[in-house]
């Protein structure tokens, strides 16, 4: 269903609001080959509505040639800006970047929030955005979970599939994601509700098993047979399994790059707008499958770069897989039961969504 500009200018303008967007200041919508055409055009009045001033940098895609998918998440590293020095002096002279094409895991994106510009990314379908325009229970609730993670040494991670996970933390910084940026130098996703942080390198060890319904990004499907991905020293050694297992390996493969099998960022959905089904109701390139990373009580772990949190791995494969039915614990603390987030005193929230079955 789609939003009308009316509803979706308002979204816009509540989302820029609380990224404390004053008047007179300058944003500048990056966009690129991709970028949906409502939510340019309801960004620019939204923002031109506030008072600020607004630039539009339009950058000619790459990587078309090189990457399997054209999910803008797929295929990382280099982006347009990649070398482009006049494009990238606009944005760090912006106070905020509308990122309306896919900068995540760029090294460009660091050099450019340093300069204290903010960098909003939203990417997903209009109507995605409408329904998780982010609120500050959200920032309230991924905060208390990244204050958590950064008070802590250990994350287990176990499933009754037979997920048995330790990673030792302490290297990299939790990262909260909440839709908004509401400090100078912070970059978020909109829409978004988790908190991650990437494991010390070299620092996880166990096995990881996918069962039926966990779902694999950015191939965009829920797994039917069960894949055991073993993990030694930080690094997958062996991903075995049915027909989903090889669709993994093989697409990991054709990178031919031994750093995409590395541990990426671990975390757990907060989000109760965003839903585990949600995916089944989009074709694969209509979505990059943000209510899959953020749904509720997910395990949400990944492969590939680690940049992103100041490491150096720049691999261009990345691979997200939000698991259901996991309990992920810090330091022994369990802050999700069986796919089931606990709140701070230990007991699961009482869900919001009535049962009726
Ligand atoms: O918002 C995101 C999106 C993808 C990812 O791997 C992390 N955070």
């Amino acid at each position: 269903m789609s939003v009308s500009d009316t509803q979706f200018i308002g979204a816009w303008r509540r989302v820029l609001e609380l990224s404390k967007l004053q008047p007179g200041q300058t944003v500048t919508v990056l966009t690129s080959a991709s970028t949906h055409p409502q939510t340019l055009r309801c960004a620019i009045a939204a923002s031109s509505a506030l008072g600020a001033v607004v630039n539009r940098l339009d950058l000619q895609p790459v990587n078309g040639e090189k990457a399997l998918s054209r999910d803008s998440l797929a295929y990382l590293g280099t982006t347009p800006l990649t070398g482009n020095k006049a494009a990238i002096a606009a944005l760090k002279a912006s106070d905020l970047v509308l990122d309306l094409m896919t900068l995540l895991f760029s090294p460009e994106q660091h050099e450019i929030l340093a300069s204290g510009a903010k960098i909003l990314l939203a990417v997903e379908p209009p109507e995605v955005l409408c329904r998780m325009v982010p609120t500050e229970d959200d920032r309230a609730r991924v905060l208390q979970a990244t204050n958590l993670i950064s008070r802590s040494k250990v994350m287990t991670v176990t499933s009754k599939a037979g997920t048995e996970l330790r990673c030792e933390l302490g290297e990299f910084p939790a990262i909260a994601e909440y839709g908004f940026v509401d400090e100078p130098g912070r970059w978020d996703h909109w829409p978004s509700g988790f908190a991650l942080t990437w494991p010390n390198e070299g620092g996880t060890e166990g096995r990881i098993v996918l069962d039926r319904g966990d779902i694999l990004l950015p191939m965009k499907c829920y797994i039917s047979d069960p894949i055991e991905i073993v993990i030694r020293d930080g690094y997958a050694r062996s991903i075995t399994g049915g027909f989903h297992a090889d669709l993994l390996a093989e697409y990991m493969a054709s990178f031919e790059d031994a750093e995409a099998y590395a541990m990426s960022h671990v975390g757990w959905g907060l989000q109760p707008r965003a839903h585990w089904s949600t995916l089944a109701q989009y074709d694969r390139e209509a979505t990059i499958g943000m209510d899959a990373r953020a749904f509720e009580g997910n395990f949400l772990f990944s492969l590939g770069p680690n940049n992103e949190a100041g490491g150096t791995r720049t691999t261009t494969c990345h691979i997200d897989i939000p698991m259901r039915r996991c309990t992920v614990s810090l330091d022994g603390q369990s802050v999700v039961v069986d796919g089931q987030v606990q709140d701070a005193a230990g007991t699961a929230y009482a869900r919001k969504r009535k049962e009726f079955l």
